[in-house]
């Protein structure tokens, strides 16, 4: 079981944007997607979840082409974040979390037991419960992120892909997500995740892809890909990486833009 990216290029306007890119993850494993802003980690997300169809090259999901699978499948294995959301619902936050079952649920059927124990199990995970009757349009942004990934965690995807998705969390509710993330993945559930923090990518990553320039310019463990050297050249940043410590596989310690450092 694999979803897994051939030789995939990809055009918006006319820029290339994705340039031949060829990957493939697994379930039961992290897959972080860093790189600077720009090199292509939402288009490479998009496409891997079906939405965006590449010029050349494919995404196959195990053995089939992701276009071919029949959407409400789609919809059910695939649980998709984008990186900033607007609310346009008046709905509260439950029933927008609600809508995550979708996917599972007979037009104008009763929510059955899964998709009661379903929600519950995102509200739980994501913190959600307080302000579960309140009107989403209404809550605060990190709170608006916190519905949005319930929503998706609620639709139990075998297959999670989010976008930048601690971006707008407190610390404290950084730490929980990214948990929750590991725990998705000891259920099996693959997950892919655009971040920029890279202390948060080494803690949670079991692989990372770095992308520039809409190039996959690396993938392996966070200790192959996050050297000094390719921080340099991607992000053009001097730091130095520091032992392990306090659930932290190695820390990396920003010095400064790689030029005024030196
Ligand atoms: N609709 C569009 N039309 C033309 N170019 C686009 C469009 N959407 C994105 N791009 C360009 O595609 C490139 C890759 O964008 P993408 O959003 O995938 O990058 P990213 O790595 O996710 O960046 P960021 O870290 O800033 O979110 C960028 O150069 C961007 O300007």
């Amino acid at each position: 079981m694999a979803l897994t990216a051939r030789s995939l290029s990809l055009s918006l306007g006319r820029r290339l944007v994705l340039d031949a890119i060829s990957l493939s993850v697994r379930p039961g494993r992290i897959t972080v997607l860093l790189g600077p802003n720009g090199a292509g980690k939402t288009s490479l997300l998009r496409c891997l979840a079906g939405l965006l169809r590449p010029e050349s090259g494919a995404i196959m999901l195990d053995d089939a082409p992701i276009g071919t699978l029949p959407l409400r499948e789609r919809a059910r294995r695939i649980g998709y974040l984008p990186q900033s959301a607007e609310l346009v619902w008046s709905l509260n936050a439950r029933d927008v979390i609600a809508l995550g079952r979708h996917p599972w649920r007979s037009p104008f059927a009763a929510p059955s037991e899964a998709d009661r124990a379903a929600i519950a199990d995102a509200m739980t995970a994501t913190d959600t419960e307080r302000f579960a009757d309140r009107p989403a349009n209404e809550l605060s942004g990190g709170e608006r992120a916190r519905v949005l990934l319930a929503r998706v965690l609620a639709g139990s995807p075998e297959w999670l892909l989010a976008d930048e998705p601690l971006a707008s969390l407190d610390p404290a509710h950084q730490i929980d997500i990214l948990d929750r993330f590991r725990a998705a993945a000891d259920r099996g559930c693959g997950v892919v995740i655009v971040l920029h923090d890279l202390n948060h990518a080494a803690r949670i990553a079991d692989d990372i892809a770095l992308l520039h320039g809409g190039r996959l310019v690396a993938h392996g463990p966070a200790a192959d890909t996050l050297t000094p050297a390719a921080i340099a050249e991607i992000f053009d940043l001097s730091v130095e990486i520091l032992p392990a410590a306090r659930g932290y596989p190695m820390q990396i310690v920003t010095c400064g833009r790689r030029n005024s450092a030196e």
